[in-house]
């Protein structure tokens, strides 16, 4: 079984790198230039690709492999599944990215499913760092796949002695916990970034927990899947760590500092997607509403915290 990376990002890199360690691995960028001189992603500065990951400029090339791992972001994700111009039926698609697509309002397996319905929809996600993954730190991930042969097949394949994946058959559940984790993390940065102490980010951080329990469950997910690691595994690394880019997007709000743009924060956007949902399902999802606000400048951090703080006293 032949494995494909597409996507020559940070996250990308660092699967090609671990995956490289153990078998051949083709890796697809949309620039390959820096990648074929130097064998190391911008993204991910001082990682150099193992010999047995071979680069590729070719996407149709690349997506003949049995098991691609879409490692863009969330919201390039369907222009990268319109560029594959043959079907890729029976393949495995393996969802690395995080968050739910502004325009369709889904997440990335049901993306899969609408362009490549004879694919295979899978979703690898979890508490992990680019970084730590390609330095060959223990991992663990998550690894869903609706389909149980399948789904043992690619945790078998994608499993290394240091990256060791968990198996479910709840896609939703595993992709909803990477994608909310996201805007959670974007408060809890702005909380610390505005001086607003530890309680407060624990308070975010256990209510924010609840809403991605809640909106989870509307989607059809099983609890058990937020309570493992795509969900409270990933919310505990993102919202406690600087090595997040959604946590220092979220310190640079609170700091009222500027933030380098072309940085890849998937909770902005999915912030979005998930206030629309809570309109459209008319369930409260209260800080998903204000980090949606806060990240487009309709809110100051002190405006979003008097959101929050002024609403209905109720039960837990
Ligand atoms: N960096 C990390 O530690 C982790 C990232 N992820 C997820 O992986 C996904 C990708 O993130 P990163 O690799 O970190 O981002 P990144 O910003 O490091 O890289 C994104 C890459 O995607 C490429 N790209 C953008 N649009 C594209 C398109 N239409 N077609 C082809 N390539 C395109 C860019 O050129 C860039 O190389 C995100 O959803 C992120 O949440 C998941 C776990 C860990
Ligand atoms: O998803 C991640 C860790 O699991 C990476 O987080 P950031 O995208 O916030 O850097």
């Amino acid at each position: 079984m032949s494995i494909a990376v597409l996507g020559g990002g940070a996250f990308g890199t660092a699967l090609a790198v671990a995956l490289g360690r153990k078998r051949a691995v083709t890796l697809w960028a949309r620039d390959v230039t820096g990648l074929h001189d130097t064998r190391q992603s911008p993204r991910l500065p001082g990682v150099t690709l193992p010999d047995a990951v071979t680069v590729t400029g070719d996407l149709n090339e690349a997506a003949s492999r049995d098991t691609l791992l879409l490692s863009v972001p969330m919201q390039q994700l369907s222009t990268l599944l319109d560029r594959i111009a043959t079907p890729l039926d029976g393949h495995a698609l393996v969802a690395c990215c995080k968050g739910i697509d502004l325009a369709e309002g889904v997440g990335p397996s049901a993306l899969i499913a609408r362009h490549q319905p004879g694919a295979v929809p899978a979703v690898l996600t979890g508490p992990s760092f680019a970084g730590d993954i390609a330095r060959g730190l223990p991992t663990a991930l998550t690894l869903a796949c609706g389909d149980e042969p399948r789904g043992r097949a690619l945790q078998e394949q994608l499993s290394t002695p240091v990256l060791r994946l968990y198996r479910s058959d709840d896609m939703i559940g595993a992709e909803l916990g990477g994608a909310l984790k996201n805007v959670i993390a974007i408060a809890c940065g702005a909380c610390i970034g505005a001086g607003l102490g530890d309680s407060a980010r624990a308070a975010l951080m256990t209510r924010g927990f609840a809403e991605m329990m809640r909106l989870s469950a509307r989607l059809g997910a099983r609890p058990e899947t937020l309570t493992g690691l795509s969900g409270l595994g990933d919310l505990t690394l993102t919202c406690t760590s600087d090595g997040s880019r959604n946590y220092r997007f979220g310190l640079a709000l609170g700091r009222g500092e500027d933030f380098d743009p072309s940085v890849t924060v998937e909770g902005a956007a999915t912030a979005r997607a998930a206030a629309r949902l809570s309109t459209e399902l008319d369930l409260p999802l209260p800080v998903c509403s204000v980090v949606a606000d806060l990240s487009q400048g309709r809110l100051t951090v002190r405006q979003a915290m008097d959101t929050l703080l002024s609403r209905p006293l109720k039960d837990e």
